[in-house]
């Protein structure tokens, strides 16, 4: 058995009744969502619906209720530490690159959790799949545009040999071409280590197009679409 097939063997995501919220405002009212191992699920929906809140509530970044939440067959606790060790990568919206450190210091500390056993041939495969972060190695990451940062944040996120990885708008603010690449890059990624991906997206088509399914987040809850039926169109939905 492989180490991606190993780590896919016990990497579904399960939740049921989800709510969360900011203070008295509730955001999410009983989302229900199932990831199986290796599986690549797109969300949508329109802006305040929740997405990023989602994703904040697996990674235990802020507080959350629910009768259900596990990954791989344990409890995902309220806690964004246990969600790293457990196999939760996050890139956050917005990128959040370690500024003052160059590229190949936020690939270290991606690194660094516990589940990396040969950090240099991990690095080696990560970089190979994104040759564009080469040239960037030793640039400080906070100096680099917004696609090169996007590109070290899913980089970082896959260093940590992910069981699954949630990535917060992909394509915002990258150029048709930096998204094809960066997502195909992403997705077969995902795919060779046996990693599930939950993947937000405004681009619908560019979710159709990678993933295995896509959910809309309406209403605080999750319902499943085939952005393909409809030629993709957002406004089909949102
Ligand atoms: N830290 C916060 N404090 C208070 N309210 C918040 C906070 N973060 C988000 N919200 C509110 O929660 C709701 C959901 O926000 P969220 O960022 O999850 O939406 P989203 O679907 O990711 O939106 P977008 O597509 O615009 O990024 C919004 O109404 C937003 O204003």
């Amino acid at each position: 058995m492989t180490a991606g097939s190993r780590a896919a063997a016990s990497a579904a995501l399960r939740i049921s009744n989800l709510r969360a919220g900011y203070g008295k405002a509730r955001v999410l009212h009983g989302l229900d969502l199932a990831v199986e191992p290796g599986e690549m699920v797109g969300v949508a929906g329109p802006n305040g619906v929740g997405k990023s809140t989602l994703l904040k509530a697996i990674s235990g970044l802020m507080p959350r209720m629910a009768d259900r939440m596990e990954f791989g067959g344990a409890p995902l606790k309220q806690s964004p530490v246990d969600a790293v060790v457990q196999g939760i990568a996050h890139v956050p919206e917005g990128r959040r690159v370690l500024a003052d450190l160059t590229v190949e210091e936020n690939l270290r500390i991606g690194g660094i959790g516990g589940r990396v056993q040969d950090f240099a041939s991990v690095r080696q495969g990560v970089v190979d799949r994104f040759p564009s972060i080469v040239p960037l190695l030793h640039r400080k990451a906070g100096l680099l545009s917004g696609g090169q940062q996007q590109l070290v944040a899913i980089a970082r996120g896959l260093v940590a040999q992910p069981r699954l990885l949630m990535v917060d708008e992909l394509s915002l603010g990258l150029s048709p071409t930096a998204v094809a690449s960066i997502s195909a890059a992403t997705v077969s990624s995902c795919r060779e280590l046996g990693a599930s991906l939950l993947w937000v997206d405004q681009n619908l088509a560019i979710l159709g197009k990678h993933c295995d399914r896509v959910i809309l987040l309406r209403d605080g809850v999750a319902v499943d679409i085939d952005p393909r039926d409809t030629g993709a169109t957002n406004s089909a939905y949102f």
